[in-house]
């Protein structure tokens, strides 16, 4: 059953390909899915701006973008405080029979004809073209690696909807290892490892996705092994993906290295010049924008390692044509990513990134940041972790709060504005917040 804040989340995800940065962060980042009653989704926005804003402007991407998600049509309605949806207390949530069948976190744009091929990804998309027409009989695993933003999560969510269109009601399970982790963990907690088994050992195609970090979680390894095994022996599809090839992966155990090593390993370089431009050409005509030439090569000449701030540059272009009203041209192109072209970034920041930094800066452990601990040794570098994730990741505010331990969207607002004073009051706390998240942003 998707409940609320899963469905808001993949809407976030949705919309997010569809804006540039700073539309997305300057109006989407602070809402808040608050309940769904009856045809009503309704969110509580900070403002009144920001609801005039969204009622005006983004209405009909927001409400085409649940769309995509759930069978069941909802009008959505923004509210400013969370007492005016009180007494609506007949909560609706989305039934299961409303969500689309089969629809297992796959991103509906990441298809294989919405990939572009070019010598950078050709030999891992047929390798991906292949187990997807023939799960388990061609390569088993599919190992499938490389840098940030290249197309991986891409590649495997194609594969997932192209056997979900083939075959009579396959049990396709996409998931991250972070997340594989935190179920796993969760599962321990509470008494629930039976149902994560059955979960993931009873299903005909298994996606994780960035591997790279079960390295050094001995407990999640494990269990990924007999999973692996579980699926492997039963003859069930497993494709992985990761940042590195399986031997460049620190402190992970042989005997995974080795299964990981038996099928095909693959990986996906960065693109071409040529493929640049086809990858711009494909987006524009996907959202049926016309865009100069001269516009794309310039583009593509600048942004060369990472295909998402590829497609964003482009976003953000088209955004600030609509938002001046004036057409795209080279002139304008260059206005609107005057600030990105000499700055492309290298590393996508995480909340794992956040607090691998925050730990060593405040010599406290990982797990203390999802612990109930309240000592202020360590409640207030959580609180500074839950600052930073809020400035420099796209996570809505509920979801920042799950990554702490399942912590509340109001404890996440708590924390932002304490550290915020903070920050204002004291020159120390702000010179070391102020480098981690420098050095974060690389
Ligand atoms: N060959 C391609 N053709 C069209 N779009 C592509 C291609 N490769 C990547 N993209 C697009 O680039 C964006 C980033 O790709 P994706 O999320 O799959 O990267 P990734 O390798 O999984 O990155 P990460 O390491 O961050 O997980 C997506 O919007 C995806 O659709």
């Amino acid at each position: 059953m998707m409940d609320i804040v899963s469905l808001w989340d993949k809407t976030l995800q949705l919309i997010k390909g569809e804006l540039s940065r700073p539309s997305f962060n300057a109006f989407f980042k602070q809402i808040v899915p608050l309940k769904i009653y009856l045809n009503d989704l309704i969110l509580l926005v900070p403002n009144e701006f920001t609801k005039s804003i969204l009622e005006d402007r983004y209405l009909t991407l927001i409400e085409g973008s649940i769309n995509q998600l759930s069978l069941k049509k909802y009008n959505v309605k923004f509210v400013l405080s969370e007492s005016e949806v009180e007494d609506l207390d007949e909560e609706e949530e989305d039934k299961p029979s409303n969500i689309k069948k089969n629809y297992p976190n796959l991103n509906p744009k990441y298809t294989f004809d919405t990939f572009v091929i070019g010598n950078s990804n050709r030999f891992a998309h047929a390798a991906c073209v292949a187990v997807a027409e023939s799960p388990a009989k061609a390569y088993n695993p599919l190992f499938l690696y490389g840098g940030v933003g290249l197309g991986k999560t891409h590649l495997m969510h194609a594969i997932g909807h192209h056997i979900l269109s083939e075959k009579k009601d396959p049990k396709v399970v996409y998931v991250s290892s972070e997340k594989f982790t935190n179920e796993l963990i969760n599962s321990i907690k509470n008494d629930r490892n039976e149902e994560f088994r059955n979960k993931y050992r009873n299903v005909d195609v298994l996606l994780i996705d960035d591997i790279q970090f079960i390295a050094g979680k001995e407990g999640t390894q494990e269990e990924f092994f007999h999973t692996f095994n579980s699926l492997h022996e039963a003859n069930k599809q497993i494709i992985i993906s990761s940042d590195r090839p399986p031997k460049e992966i620190p402190t992970l155990e042989d005997r995974l290295r080795s299964r990981f090593e038996m099928g095909l390993i693959t990986d996906i370089q960065a693109p071409d010049f040529e493929t640049r431009i086809a990858i711009l050409r494909k987006k524009a005509q996907m959202e049926r924008i016309d865009v100069p030439n001269e516009v794309m090569t310039y583009i593509a000449k600048n942004i060369k390692s990472n295909i998402r701030e590829l497609e964003g540059a482009l976003t953000r272009v088209v955004a600030y044509s609509s938002l001046t009203n004036r057409h795209i041209s080279f002139d304008l192109a260059t206005e609107a990513l005057k600030d990105i072209i000499t700055t492309s970034k290298t590393e996508e920041i995480t909340v794992n990134r956040i607090k691998e930094k925050v730990s060593t800066i405040f010599n406290i452990k990982m797990e203390d940041f999802n612990s109930k601990k309240r000592t202020r040794s360590i409640a207030y570098p959580r609180q500074i972790a839950m600052y930073i994730s809020r400035e420099l990741t796209d996570l809505s505010l509920p979801k920042i709060g799950e990554e702490f331990g399942g912590r509340d969207h109001t404890t996440v607002i708590h924390a932002h504005d304490k550290i915020s004073k903070d920050i204002q009051e004291n020159d120390d706390i702000k010179a070391k917040i102020d480098k981690i998240m420098s050095e974060l942003k690389g």
